[in-house]
């Protein structure tokens, strides 16, 4: 599906990303997990060819998504759809205006210039909202929203791009245990009811190990460890996080726990209680 092939990024002097090579061939659920520094965003960002890369190819479906240009360039950015840790609403629009902006990159300029959007988008968007447990908020401006009902029309946002993946940047590190579990299981729900690949950016181990079905850890631009969350134990956590014996892994923990994930229900209906699982 998708092939990294000795990826690399350089900012000067400094190998933010090395020679990175992995495939995913399935719909998986994938944890990107390091200190800070370690490469995790600027990998991310070359996916959606935020950054771009200094050398190396990733392939999607066998098409060098590296060489895109112009409009084909512009389609691929649609098709991996980024949820970012600040958001990046248009504060203050309404939410399902908001949501809309997911489509502005498949409407002709002019179209995108005059922002208007049809009954289509509009039942789409509500459609989104509605599946994040969020479509009572859909009049109100996005900054009167909380975090985490924000993420979740960054989310819903992301939806409406119709997109092949879905890439998170840190979806959870400015939320609080119970909107981090909210929004993880949002995430989650995506991978496994859409069957697409979500890439998901993680600061804390029991995050990925409780959402994710392979987790990826990378030090200093290299991939050290690539596996199973079951696989990932205090030792390899140890090499990821560039620590000693005095490694402590509650220092990388939110507390939050996967439970029960993939239903709309825990989406919209997450009690405080049930978050802190
Ligand atoms: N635009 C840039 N210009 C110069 N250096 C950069 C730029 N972006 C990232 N870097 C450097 O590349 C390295 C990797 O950064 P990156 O943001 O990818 O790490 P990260 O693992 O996502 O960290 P964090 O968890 O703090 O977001 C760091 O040394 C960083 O300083």
């Amino acid at each position: 599906m998708i092939q990294f092939q000795n990826v690399t990024k350089t900012f000067g002097s400094r190998t933010a990303v090395n020679k990175v090579s992995f495939n995913i061939d399935e719909p998986q659920m994938v944890g990107i997990i390091g200190r800070s520094g370690a490469g995790k965003s600027t990998l991310l960002r070359m996916i959606n060819r935020l950054t771009p890369a200094t050398s190396g190819k990733i392939l999607f479906e066998g098409r060098d998504i590296l060489r895109l240009r112009g409009a084909m360039m512009r389609r691929w950015q649609r098709d991996c759809a980024m949820v970012f840790q600040q958001f990046n609403l248009v504060p203050r629009l309404d939410v399902a205006t908001n949501v809309m902006l997911g489509r502005l990159n498949g409407h002709g300029t002019l179209k995108s210039l005059f922002n208007i959007f049809g009954e289509a988008d509009v039942a789409d968007a509500l459609q989104a909202l509605d599946r994040l447990g969020i479509v009572q908020e859909a009049t109100k401006r996005a900054e009167e929203l909380s975090g985490g009902q924000q993420q979740r029309v960054a989310i819903a946002r992301a939806l409406m791009q119709g997109p092949h993946m879905i890439l998170a940047d840190e979806p959870i590190a400015s939320l609080d245990p119970m909107n981090a579990k909210i929004v993880m299981d949002a995430l989650r729900q995506i991978h496994e009811r859409d069957n697409k690949v979500v890439i998901c950016n993680l600061h804390t181990l029991d995050t990925a190990r409780s959402y994710c079905d392979r987790v990826i850890g990378m030090r200093d631009g290299f991939i050290v460890f690539d596996g199973k969350p079951e696989e990932l134990t205090t030792t390899a956590a140890r090499e990821i996080y560039g620590a000693d014996e005095s490694f402590n892994e509650a220092a990388t923990s939110t507390a939050i726990d996967a439970g029960n994930t993939g239903t709309r229900e825990s989406v919209g209906a997450m009690t405080p209680a049930a978050a802190a699982g």
